[in-house]
């Protein structure tokens, strides 16, 4: 699904009206429509519900949400924030005397009295914060007991820079319009959204959106071909890593195995350390990391290096030495690999996965978290162009961007998958399925991180709450079913 920036969305709307000539009054009417199409789920006919309204379109769609409850019956008031001021919003204001929807007064509203609140105070035009007296009844709104429910975006959150005023409406659902914007999906908007309802309603844009937050549907695998063997389904190799984190080595290789690769190698100077635990795995034996040497079958296959891999200087040789012997590797570095990369890294070699997550990634761009918190969609966008690679930047919202420009943002995934390992397995899984299937880096990384997060879902929805990195591996093949449609028949067109 699109991911729009607030200003796409403001483009959006004016496109449809004044281009389009599309009335928005009608767009005020399918908006509101579609928002009682959704909490009629939600709430009682006997469920005394408030509608607050604030003096811009967003207050419109609550006067005519109102008025569409009120001739359904249901028990409803308004409560005026604000008097209306665009046109369609005094129009549906005045609908609302027509049907005798009834309005409460400051001196009269008492928050106990409400099952439910619709907040349509402020919606994509709101910037700066809140007044005092809004948020004393936000406060209080916030507290109660009652379901909070917003329109198109909880009033207190600024749509164009993410910014948050203090006693933001905090819904428990909001519903927005065509597509989300960015606040809607990206901490700190992300807290106050609650669940997240996205209804069409006639918007049209007639230019090229490049953000997208994953779906499911994004997410499908082809079956595989029927006369592939173990090399043509796809090859792992897997830089060794030291052996105080062996664990991180060993955890990539499974997730690359169960992620559908058909022969993982484990390339080392040493002993096989995995020789009673990981028995699938093949030991290809180097003398140094400084000689290394890829034969074709490495070369043609995909690449990891950094989980596990430690910072001993060898390592960066070995990396110096895979940029400057050899070229179109389709290589997938990570963790430790990271720690180099300005050391080695050079565009234009190879075919590049990077995995950072915040920390990695704000010492690799010598900026602060903060910094990239604040506007990581055009930092991420900028280093993917850069350096001409796909980066995976992983946080509790990880985001993949494309080296031309497309951005993907995951809502899947929760906090349980904050577990030491987690990113090892990521990084197996991005390189199983890259060997396995023939799609370009950036719907791998989109693939890998949505199938990730959503075992990190299956596992929790499971109440398998503290669960570790191996589970998720071990959970790798019953989520991975719902996306390869395998309806008893092997594919043709791998
Ligand atoms: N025009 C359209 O195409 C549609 C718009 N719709 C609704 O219209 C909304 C956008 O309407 P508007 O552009 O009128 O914006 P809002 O309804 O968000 O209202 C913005 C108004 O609040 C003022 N304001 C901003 N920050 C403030 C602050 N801190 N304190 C006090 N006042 C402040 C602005 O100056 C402006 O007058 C959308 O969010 C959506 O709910 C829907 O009806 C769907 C169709
Ligand atoms: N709060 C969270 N919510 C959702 N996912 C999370 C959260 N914290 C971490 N993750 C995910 O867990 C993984 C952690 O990766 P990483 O930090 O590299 O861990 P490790 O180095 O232990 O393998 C990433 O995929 C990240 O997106
Ligand atoms: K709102």
């Amino acid at each position: 699904m699109r991911l729009l920036s607030n200003q796409e969305k403001v483009d959006m709307d004016k496109y449809t009206i004044e281009d389009l000539k599309v009335p928005s009054i009608i767009l005020m009417e399918n908006a509101a429509q579609s928002v009682f199409n959704v909490i009629k789920k939600e709430i009682k006919k006997n469920d005394k519900i408030l509608v607050l309204t604030g003096k811009g379109n967003n207050g419109g769609d609550g006067f005519a949400l109102a008025r569409i409850l009120k001739i359904k019956s249901y028990n409803v008031e308004l409560y005026k924030i604000y008097e209306p001021k665009t046109k369609d919003a005094r129009k549906n204001s005045k609908l609302c005397k027509i049907y005798s929807v009834e309005s409460v007064d400051s001196k009269n509203l008492n928050i106990e009295e409400y099952d439910v609140f619709i907040d349509a105070v402020f919606g994509t035009g709101f910037k700066g914060i809140l007044e005092d007296r809004i948020q004393n009844v936000f406060n209080k709104i916030n507290n109660s007991s009652g379901l909070e429910i917003s329109i198109d975006i909880p009033s207190g959150i600024s749509g164009d820079n993410n910014e948050i005023s203090p006693n933001c409406f905090n819904a428990d659902k909001t519903i927005t319009f065509e597509y989300p914007v960015l606040a809607h999906c990206l901490y700190p908007g992300k807290k106050f959204v609650g669940k997240l309802f996205v209804e069409p309603i006639g918007l049209k844009y007639n230019k090229e959106l490049k953000k997208e937050v994953l779906e499911e549907k994004d997410l499908y695998l082809k079956p595989l071909k029927y006369d592939v063997h173990k090399y043509s389904r796809g090859q792992v190799s897997v830089i060794d890593g030291i052996r105080k984190y062996s664990g991180a080595t060993y955890l990539t290789l499974k997730a690359a195995l169960k992620a559908g690769a058909g022969y993982v190698r484990l390339i080392t100077d040493g002993e096989n350390r995995f020789k009673n635990i990981l028995f699938e795995i093949v030991i290809k034996n180097i003398s140094s990391y400084e000689k290394i040497k890829l034969n074709s079958k490495i070369a043609k296959g995909i690449l990891v290096a950094g989980p596990g891999m430690g910072r001993k200087s060898d390592k960066l040789t070995l990396l110096n030495k895979i940029f400057s012997d050899y070229k179109n590797l389709n290589l997938v570095l990570d963790a430790d690999a990271l720690y180099y990369f300005n050391d080695y890294y050079k565009k234009n070699i190879h075919n590049v996965i990077i995995t950072p997550h915040l920390g990695e990634f704000s010492r690799m761009i010598d900026k602060n978290i903060e910094e990239i918190r604040e506007n990581p969609i055009k930092i991420g966008s900028e280093f993917a162009a850069e350096n001409n690679l796909t980066l995976i930047l992983k946080s509790e919202t990880t985001m993949i961007f494309s080296e031309d420009g497309r951005v993907a943002v995951n809502n899947f995934g929760n906090p349980y998958m904050a577990t030491a390992g987690s990113g090892d397995v990521l990084t197996g899984i991005i390189a199983g399925l890259w060997a396995n299937q023939s799609f370009k880096n950036f719907e791998i990384a989109k693939k890998a991180v949505g199938l990730h997060s959503l075992i990190g879902d299956y596992l929790y929805k499971n109440k398998i709450f503290n669960f570790t990195s191996s589970d998720i591996i071990d959970n790798i093949s019953n989520v991975l079913k719902r996306f390869i449609d395998a309806d008893g028949r092997f594919s043709n067109d791998c």
